[in-house]
């Protein structure tokens, strides 16, 4: 018998006007966006009519950024948000990105299980361990980890919060007026920690999650970064701008997770992409440009030669990247992971120019084309073992979310790649990690 093709799983990655950087100046008043809590309602009840496994919140926990400067960006607290979204929605994923290097972990397992309560099973915790300028200027720190000192610390933390998500189980709960016992202590699980970085001595005052534990994301891009993904999480949120870079990060990652003794089913990769739908090629090309028309090229110039970890003046706009200038090994890995990504995807295809204009401060590929186009794009990935699924951009919600959902997913439930309508009350269980 013929295995069935494998079900393709997207989240929407949900950004205030957009992933597009100038999305926000077609709008007529973005003035109150980034705390517009209707507005988000809205795109995600659209994400839910589309079937999607969840809704993705990144975060940056810090002070104003470059990004926030220069465009609506981040602010609402992603987990609060998610709270009030989830009294408007019934069925989508609930993804919340909460650093495991800075605050506690009681707290965090205390707001992420309290999630998965008010939306019965929906929630996930994205795992971040981003240390950059803002955040540690917003928390007062002087000085980053090195990465080995990093995920040491943040591997505390996420063992202390999932202790805690175990430490009260339900048939703690004995619930007994006769006795005047709500909880037999003697059936709880508490967590004694001694740690480097962390200590705890503590039950979770609720059990861990509706029904079982909330679902863990995490996001990081060095080889420590994988090693830990691969241990925790259920799924990784990643930047892969090429098939074959992204088959052998897929390969990497659920190889380790085998050597964990883990399922490698069960944890899905799922890269970042940016969709631009067009009923003809070339409505999709026209929506573009019309957006990019509006962006700032010389600041995107700046961003390019950021990326690549070299001086703007070395760059030619109507010339191929200096692949020649480019070798140099690089401290920061986030630089060269994405100066490989940014010259696997343009050499000998895109200039400078071109190049410009591709996602850069998104960091994830771009796909631009027609529902089939797209559907096929996607659907390939995954039978190529490239991906589980991808975290979607739109480029302006929520006109690009609608054409995404009537375009390419339509498309992809036709074929029975993509559910019809969920299939289960948990994210855990939608996603096929339980
Ligand atoms: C795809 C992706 C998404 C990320 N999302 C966030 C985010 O929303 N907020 C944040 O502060 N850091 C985010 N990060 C940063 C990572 O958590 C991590 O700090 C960074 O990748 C550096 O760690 P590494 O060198 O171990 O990869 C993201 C990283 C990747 C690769």
């Amino acid at each position: 018998m013929t295995k069935p093709p494998r079900q393709i799983r997207l989240n929407l990655n949900l950004q205030t006007a957009g992933r597009h950087d100038a999305a926000w100046k077609t709008l007529p008043d973005a003035a109150g966006l980034v705390t517009d809590v209707d507005y988000y309602v809205r795109v995600a009840r659209l994400a839910e009519k589309g079937k999607l496994d969840g809704i993705f919140f990144a975060d940056s926990l810090g002070s104003l950024s470059e990004n926030s400067v220069r465009r609506p960006w981040r602010g609402l607290d992603p987990t609060v948000l998610l709270s009030a979204i989830a009294q408007h929605t019934s069925a989508i994923g609930l993804v919340s990105t909460v650093p495991a290097i800075h605050g506690s972990p009681f707290v965090t397992a205390r707001q992420i299980a309290s999630l998965d309560h008010v939306s019965k099973g929906r929630a996930a915790w994205n795992i971040i361990t981003s240390q950059n300028p803002p955040t540690l200027d917003a928390l007062g720190k002087t000085e980053a980890l090195d990465s080995e000192t990093r995920y040491r610390k943040a591997g505390e933390f996420v063992e202390i919060v999932t202790g805690l998500w175990d430490s009260l189980p339900q048939e703690a709960i004995v619930n007994d007026p006769t006795r005047d016992l709500y909880i037999d202590e003697s059936q709880t699980r508490p967590v004694e920690y001694e740690g480097e970085f962390y200590s705890t001595n503590a039950v979770l005052p609720l059990t861990g999650g509706h029904r079982g534990r909330p679902v863990l994301f995490q996001a990081g891009a060095s080889a420590r970064s994988r090693e830990f993904g691969a241990t925790w999480a259920d799924a990784l949120f990643t930047g892969q701008r090429t098939k074959q870079l992204a088959q052998r990060f897929s390969a990497d990652v659920k190889g380790l997770a085998a050597q964990h003794g883990r399922d490698p089913e069960k944890l899905l990769v799922l890269p970042g992409l940016w969709v631009i739908v067009g009923d003809t090629e070339q409505a999709a090309h026209a929506r573009k440009a019309e957006l990019d028309a509006q962006l700032d090229a010389d600041y995107l110039l700046e961003q390019l030669a950021e990326r690549l970890g070299i001086a703007a003046s070395r760059l030619v706009l109507d010339e191929e990247l200096p692949y020649d200038e480019l070798s140099a090994p690089l401290e920061d890995t986030l630089v060269a992971r994405h100066r490989e990504q940014i010259i696997a995807e343009a050499r000998g295809r895109l200039t400078v120019r071109q190049l410009l204009y591709n996602n850069l401060t998104g960091g994830h590929r771009v796909l631009i084309g027609t529902p089939e186009q797209i559907a096929d794009d996607i659907a390939d990935w995954v039978d190529d073992g490239a991906s589980d699924g991808f975290n979607i951009n739109i480029d302006r919600q929520p006109d690009g979310l609608e054409s995404f959902i009537d375009g390419p997913v339509a498309v992809l439930q036709n074929r029975g790649r993509f559910r019809a309508d969920y299939e289960f009350e948990t994210l855990r269980e939608n996603l096929g990690v339980a």
